[in-house]
C-alpha cells in the first residue's frame, strides 16, 4: 500500500528571495534544473505568492484540473478579482463560476467561429497593409492593435466613437492594472491623483461607455440578428429565467479584454519570431495560403508556436482544503502551479522539444493534459477557439499580403509583460510587399477586403 505523505514535495533550499529573484530573472533555466533534480513536482517559496508546487507531469495535470472545485479554487484569492472586478470570471469560484461560466460559453463555440472570421479578417488587412516594407520593425505593436480591435468589435459590439474612445481608455487601464494587481498596498483611493484613485476613475469611464453599449443592445429591435458576445450576453438567461446583470456584464467584457487581447498579440508576435527562424516552415505556410485551400499545417504551425512558446506560465490553483496529489497531502493555502513552460518541454512527451515542428500536430489533435497553454478542467480558457480562429486568420492575412524575409539572428528572449510572456524584441521582422496578383489569388475574401 502506498503512503501519502503530509506536507509539501522537495524543492530548492536556497532562501525565499533568492528563489524569487531566479524565477524573475531566468526562470524557465531554473525551472528545468529544479525540475532535473526534484522531478515533475517539487515545491517553490516566492515572495507575493507564498509556497508554490509546480507540476509538470500529464498524470498529476489531469488529477489537478479535474478536481473538486469546491477543494481547489482558481479565482477567489487571485489578485485579478479586485481588479476586474466582484463578478469576473477570474475571479469567482464553485457554484458562483459555473453559473457565469454557463452564461459565456454559447458565443465561443466552434460553430460560432465563422461569424467572426471576416471582421478579423478586414482588421487585420486595415493593420498589415500600413506595415512599413523594407526596414527592421517590431510587429508587437500592431498584432496588438489587431487583437484589441478584434475584441472591441467582436466581443464587445462597440463601433464609431464609443470603439475609438474605447481603444484609447483600456490599454492604459489593463497596463496600470497589471501593476496595481501586484502591490495590493497602494489599492486605496487616496484621490483621483493616486494610482488606484486614477484607476478607478478610468473604470468608472469605461463602464459608463459599458453600460450605454448594453442599453443600445437591449432596444435593439435586431438584436436576435447580432453576433457580437455583448448582444449574446444580453439574451443569455439563467436556469431561473433572469437575465446577467449590467455589473455582470461589464465585469466579464473587461475580463475577456484582460484574458484576450495580449495572450493573442503575445502569441502572434512568436508566431512571426519562430516563423523568419524556419525558413522551410515558413515556405510550407506560404505555399499552403497561396493554394487557397486548407489550412492542416497553419492549425498545426498554430498549435506548435504554442507549444514551444506558452504565453501563459502556470495555470493556478489554491488549495483550500487538503488536497492529496502524486504521493502528497497538500495543506490548504497553497498554490499549484501547472507548467505549461516544463510540460512542453518534456522529452518524453515531445521527443526533441527544442525544435521547432509543426509536423508533430499535423492532423493530430493535441493530448488535453501534455499540451496546456490554455490550461484545463472546468477553468479552461473560454476564449480557446476564438483565439486560435484569430491567430490563424491573422496569419492568413500576413503571409498572403507580405513575404516575411528569414533572418538567422539568434532566437529572441522571453520577456514577461505584466500577465504574458512576449518576445523580448517584440517580434521584428523585415517584410515586402507581395505582388498584388497573389494576394488575390490566395482566396477572394482577403483581396475583397
Ligand atoms: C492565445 C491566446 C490565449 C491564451 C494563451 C489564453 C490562456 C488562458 C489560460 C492559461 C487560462 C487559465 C486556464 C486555467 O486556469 O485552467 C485562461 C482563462 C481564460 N481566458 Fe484565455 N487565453 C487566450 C485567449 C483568450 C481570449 C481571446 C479570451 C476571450 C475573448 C479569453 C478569455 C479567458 C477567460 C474568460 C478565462 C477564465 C476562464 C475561467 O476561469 O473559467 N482568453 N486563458
Amino acid at each position: 500500500m502506498s503512503t501519502v505523505i503530509d506536507g509539501l514535495p522537495p524543492g530548492p533550499a536556497t532562501p525565499m528571495p533568492l528563489q524569487t529573484l531566479a524565477m524573475m530573472t531566468r526562470q524557465r533555466p531554473y525551472l528545468e534544473r529544479q525540475r532535473r533534480r526534484h522531478g515533475p513536482m517539487f515545491s517553490l517559496r516566492l515572495a507575493s505568492l507564498g509556497r508554490m508546487v509546480v507540476l509538470s507531469d500529464p498524470a498529476l495535470i489531469k488529477h489537478t484540473f479535474t478536481a473538486d472545485a469546491a477543494t481547489l479554487h482558481a479565482g477567489s484569492r487571485s489578485p485579478l478579482r479586485r481588479i476586474l472586478g466582484d463578478n469576473s470570471l477570474l475571479g469567482i469560484d464553485e457554484d458562483q463560476h459555473l453559473q457565469q461560466r454557463r452564461l459565456l460559453l454559447p458565443p465561443f463555440k466552434g460553430q460560432r467561429m465563422k461569424a467572426y472570421e471576416s471582421l478579423i479578417e478586414e482588421i487585420a488587412v486595415e493593420e498589415i497593409d500600413r506595415l512599413p516594407v523594407g526596414v527592421e520593425i517590431a510587429t508587437a505593436g500592431a498584432m496588438q492593435r489587431i487583437t484589441l480591435r478584434a475584441i472591441l468589435r467582436a466581443v464587445f459590439g462597440a463601433t464609431g466613437a464609443r470603439l475609438a474612445r474605447l481603444e484609447a481608455l483600456l490599454p492604459p487601464w489593463t497596463e496600470l492594472g497589471q501593476s496595481l494587481s501586484r502591490f495590493p498596498v497602494v489599492q486605496r483611493d487616496l484621490g483621483r491623483r493616486s494610482p488606484w484613485g486614477r484607476f478607478l476613475g478610468m473604470r468608472a469611464e469605461i463602464d459608463g461607455i459599458l453600460d450605454t453599449l448594453i442599453a443600445d443592445a437591449r432596444s435593439d429591435p435586431e438584436l436576435g440578428q447580432r453576433t457580437d458576445v455583448l448582444a449574446l450576453m444580453v439574451q443569455a438567461r439563467r436556469v431561473d429565467g433572469s437575465p446577467m446583470t449590467a455589473p455582470e456584464i461589464r465585469d466579464q467584457l473587461v475580463t475577456m479584454l484582460a484574458a484576450g487581447h495580449e495572450t493573442t498579440a503575445h502569441t502572434l508576435s512568436w508566431a512571426v519570431e519562430r516563423l523568419r527562424r524556419h525558413p522551410g516552415v515558413l515556405a510550407r505556410l506560404v505555399a499552403e495560403v497561396d493554394a487557397g485551400e486548407g489550412k492542416a499545417f497553419r492549425d498545426a504551425t498554430i498549435r506548435e508556436v504554442q507549444r514551444m512558446r506558452p504565453v501563459i506560465a502556470f495555470a493556478g490553483r489554491h488549495t483550500m482544503k487538503p488536497f492529496e496529489v502524486g504521493g502528497y497531502r497538500l495543506p490548504p493555502g497553497v498554490l499549484i502551479g501547472l507548467s505549461a513552460g516544463l510540460t512542453h518541454y518534456d522529452p518524453r512527451l515531445f521527443p526533441d522539444p527544442e525544435r521547432f515542428d509543426p509536423q508533430r500536430f499535423l492532423d493530430v489533435v493535441p493530448e488535453t493534459y501534455t499540451w496546456i497553454p490554455f490550461g484545463g478542467g472546468i477553468r479552461r480558457c473560454i476564449g480557446a477557439t476564438f483565439a486560435h480562429m484569430e491567430i490563424d486568420v491573422v496569419l492568413r492575412v500576413l503571409l498572403s499580403r507580405v513575404e516575411l524575409v528569414p533572418t538567422t539572428a539568434p532566437d529572441e528572449p522571453w520577456r514577461f509583460r505584466g500577465v504574458a510572456w512576449a518576445p523580448a524584441h517584440g517580434g521584428r521582422a523585415v517584410l515586402r510587399r507581395r505582388p498584388e496578383s497573389v494576394t488575390r489569388a490566395a482566396g477572394p475574401d482577403v483581396a475583397a477586403a
